[in-house]
């Protein structure tokens, strides 16, 4: 049987201070409690951007602003592929609330290697750290 393949909207959000935005997974479900950078499915018809908008505003209550796309990593797991649309963003409006993950953080960039994220995530971290520390 073919394997899915996912496409997913991912924001790097920053902030004044240069600390990027990462969130918890759920205790259940896929990759549960790993760390991620928010962000989901891009449903038909969306672009990445749309896609980043519309689901930081039901992650995180606030509204976010894509910058720039900062990488697209495509990376095979077991169960299925994922390319990941990984965009620069800054938040235009609210102030960021767990609405549906466990926990928020904001971190340094070279902060992002004491935490355990999805395997397609590390080469988005070397990259963040390369640039921006
Ligand atoms: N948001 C986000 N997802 C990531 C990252 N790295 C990574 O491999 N992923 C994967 C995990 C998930 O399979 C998918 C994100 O989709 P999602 O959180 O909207 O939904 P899900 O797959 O957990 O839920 P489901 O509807 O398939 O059951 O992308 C990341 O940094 N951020
Ligand atoms: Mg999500």
């Amino acid at each position: 049987m073919n394997k899915s393949h996912k496409h997913i909207g991912v924001a790097i959000i920053i902030n004044d201070k240069k600390e990027i935005l990462i969130d918890r997974r759920l205790p259940t479900g896929v990759m549960a409690n790993l760390w991620e950078f928010p962000g989901g499915k891009i449903e038909r018809g969306e672009t990445p951007e749309d896609c980043i908008i519309r689901e930081i505003k039901e992650e995180l209550g606030v509204v976010v602003r894509c910058d720039r796309i900062f990488a697209e990593i495509t990376h095979d797991y077991e169960q299925f592929t994922v390319t990941l649309y990984v965009y620069l963003c800054h938040i235009c409006q609210g102030k960021p609330q767990p609405l549906e993950c466990a926990e928020i953080l904001w971190v340094k960039p070279h902060e992002l290697s004491q935490f355990e994220f999805p395997s397609a995530n590390q080469e988005i971290i070397s990259k963040l750290q390369k640039e921006f520390s």
